[in-house]
């Protein structure tokens, strides 16, 4: 087992504040625990009090006291993190991506039994990112041609992303509704893959690139127009101001809860 002692923390209040939250960080010295790390100890109202790497005791969270546990760790194991979590009565904030619907069904099952308790899901904790799969849902209905484009670092371990998936799936559902036919499309691949990857009727582009954190353009077109929504994330900070939306929020939102436009009120 590899160390899992917490940073560094302020003592706890004595001036009647509420008590802290008490959060554990599962994949905390990955590229996104490394950052929620830093912005759990950085806040007056979060208390880091264990921080798990892989390999180490998953009951580290539970016999530190974790009130609220944060998941950024991979997709193969982001299951029997939150079922550890729902076991011991800890709330769970999971970024990790690889969720189809039967994934959140189990989740959703898990909870039955304890209605106190939270799951929230979100592909994206970036309100940029957030915003821009609302533009697109909104957008969708007006354009008989949609694609969606993500560029992401070379070291992620998915493709396409959690994000771009979402965004296609509430982007074809939008159309859905809308009653529109599928995007019009005359080409035969002569390679496989050159039409990217098929979300419900949308075509989803994965690229990977050094130099880049994480981008996703959505491109929509009709007769002699088109429009391109486009969120950059530049820095892994641009992710903390949601995730600690949601560790603040989390108990006030028992079951589960996939993304967070809910909590931004959207
Ligand atoms: N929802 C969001 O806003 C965002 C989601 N992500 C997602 O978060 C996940 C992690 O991304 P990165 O931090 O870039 O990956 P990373 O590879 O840098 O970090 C993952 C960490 O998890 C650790 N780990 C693996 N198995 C573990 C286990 N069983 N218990 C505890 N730790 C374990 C690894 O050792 C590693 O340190 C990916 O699925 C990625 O797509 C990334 C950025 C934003
Ligand atoms: O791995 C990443 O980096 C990211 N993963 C998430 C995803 O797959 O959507 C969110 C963001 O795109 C960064």
């Amino acid at each position: 087992m590899t160390t899992s002692a917490p940073g560094e923390q302020d003592s706890p209040s004595t001036t009647g504040e509420p008590p802290r939250i008490n959060v554990g960080v599962l994949g905390a010295r990955g590229r996104m625990g490394t950052e929620v790390v830093k912005a759990v100890n950085a806040a007056d109202d979060l208390e880091l009090v264990a921080m798990v790497e892989a390999g180490d005791w998953l009951f580290n969270v539970a016999d530190a006291g974790a009130e609220v546990v944060v998941d950024f760790t991979r997709p193969d194991v982001v299951m029997d993190n939150i079922r550890f979590c729902i076991d011991n009565d800890i709330h769970c904030v999971v970024g990790t991506t690889g969720f189809d619907e039967a994934k959140l069904a189990t989740v959703a099952e898990w909870l039955q039994p304890k209605p106190d308790l939270g799951v929230i899901i979100a592909p994206n904790f970036g309100i940029g990112a957030v915003l821009l799969m609302r533009f697109a849902q909104e957008a969708a209905r007006f354009f008989p041609s949609v694609e969606v484009v993500e560029l992401h670092h070379p070291n992620k371990v998915d493709a396409p992303s959690g994000t771009a998936v979402r965004t296609a799936r509430l982007v074809a559902a939008a159309r859905r509704a809308a009653g529109l036919p599928p995007a019009p499309d005359a080409t035969t691949d002569s390679l496989p893959g050159a039409r990217g990857a098929d979300v419900e009727g949308v075509a989803v582009h994965a690229v990977r690139l050094s130099g880049l954190v994480a981008h996703q353009e959505v491109l929509m077109g009709a007769p002699g127009e088109t429009l391109t929504l486009r969120h950059d994330s530049y820095d892994r900070a641009s992710f903390m101001p949601g995730v600690l939306l949601a560790v603040r929020e989390i108990r006030r939102h028992p079951g589960l809860t996939v993304g967070i436009e809910g909590l931004l009120g959207l």
